[in-house]
């Protein structure tokens, strides 16, 4: 049997104590610790700040900031940086320029700079432009996919397999994301086997990873939980990402049980920007200066400089004239 505490020892008697916690013991007779969890050494971040974390603003972000955005996360370390959307610029006008930011921007060896492709125009756009890797968006939500693509489930999984078979005749990587994986903003509860559901015909299409979105940030680690269990019965768990909005500031918690289950990917945005513009009054992304922070205290890697990815993070908010959602980034403004 594991120790008891000793602060339990001192206050109560142990079995008055393991009567009240019967969790604890459980817990005491499994021998469990909280350290026994095996986490990941390594996790990759995807940065999506310049695509989800700017396509929800207002006010038209003019495009050299866009493209200096992406160049400094491109110092970072950052091995993958979502740069733009190929998607009508009657429905998200801030990514109109999406064919210029990805003209503009400075490659750096070892990133990756995908793009969102909706439909065969997008990709076809996007290719032109020079993307050399894309990703197709459902959602595990029949009316969110009406309201953010226009389609049903359905048809959209007709769309993406002519995007996906396209896209591996250019031998480009396809990467897919499923939308309301822990709710929506139109149904509400979204059961977890419609999720896994939507992730496994996008994986067995050939998308090589599926990001599973918490696109209006009302998930909880027990929520995440049973949806990752029925996810991950239909598709292999070194395939999926977690992608969390941060609206009931859920997301670390969220990403931790995450990696708790095997998940060693993670989407996050610099300074927490973020919306998306069909899942009104949910609240930015994870901001990645968070989500470094948590992992590397942690003794995880990710190859990313956390006062390299502050200073992108300076640089957008003050472009955006806001202040940045990143508690980290908050904190070490203030010298803490
Ligand atoms: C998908 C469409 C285009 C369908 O839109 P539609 O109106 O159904 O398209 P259509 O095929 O009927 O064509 C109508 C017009 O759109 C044009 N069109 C058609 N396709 C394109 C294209 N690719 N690029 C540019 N233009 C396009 C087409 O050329 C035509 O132009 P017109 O003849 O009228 O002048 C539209 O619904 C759309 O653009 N939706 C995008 C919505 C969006 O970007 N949402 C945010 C991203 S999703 C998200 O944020 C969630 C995520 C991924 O982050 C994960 C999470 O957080 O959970």
């Amino acid at each position: 049997m594991g120790n008891v505490p000793t602060t339990v020892k001192h206050c109560l008697s142990y079995e008055q104590f393991i009567q009240d916690y019967p969790w604890l013991k459980r817990w005491l007779l499994e021998e469990k610790t909280i350290t026994q969890h095996e986490y990941p050494e390594f996790v990759k971040i995807v940065e999506v700040g310049a695509r989800d974390g700017l396509q929800n603003e207002k006010e038209i972000v003019p495009t050299g900031v866009k493209i200096q955005l992406i160049d400094m996360l491109s110092g970072t370390g950052l091995p993958v940086i979502e740069a733009t959307s190929f998607v009508s610029s009657k429905w998200v006008p801030q990514m109109a320029d999406h064919s210029d930011v990805l003209r503009g921007l400075c490659r750096a060896p070892h990133v990756q700079y995908p793009v969102l492709t909706p439909n065969m125009q997008g990709f076809q756009d996007a290719v032109a432009a020079g993307a050399t890797e894309v990703a197709v968006f459902g959602s595990a939500s029949e009316t969110f996919s009406k309201k953010n693509i226009n389609c049903s489930i359905d048809e959209s999984m007709l769309r993406f397999e002519e995007v996906i078979n396209a896209a591996k005749e250019q031998q480009i990587p396809v990467r897919g994301y499923v939308s309301c994986a822990l709710g929506c903003p139109y149904e509400g509860h979204i059961e977890p086997s419609n999720v896994a559901k939507v992730a496994k015909r996008l994986y067995e299409m050939g998308c090589y990873e599926i990001s599973l979105g918490d696109t209006i940030g009302v998930g909880t680690p027990g929520s995440m939980v049973k949806m990752l269990q029925s996810v991950m019965k239909e598709v292999p768990i070194n395939a999926l990402a977690v992608h969390c909005h941060d609206t009931y500031g859920q997301a670390l918690p969220n990403i931790l049980t995450a990696l708790q289950m095997g998940i060693c990917v993670v989407d996050s945005a610099v300074a927490g920007l973020g919306g998306c513009p069909y899942a009104p009054g949910s609240s930015g992304n994870v901001s990645t200066e968070d989500v470094l922070y948590m992992l590397h205290g942690m003794g995880i890697e990710t190859g990313v400089n956390l006062p390299k990815v502050i200073e992108a993070g300076d640089f957008i908010c003050s472009a955006l004239f806001r202040k940045t959602n990143s508690k980290v980034a908050q904190a070490r403004s203030r010298n803490l």
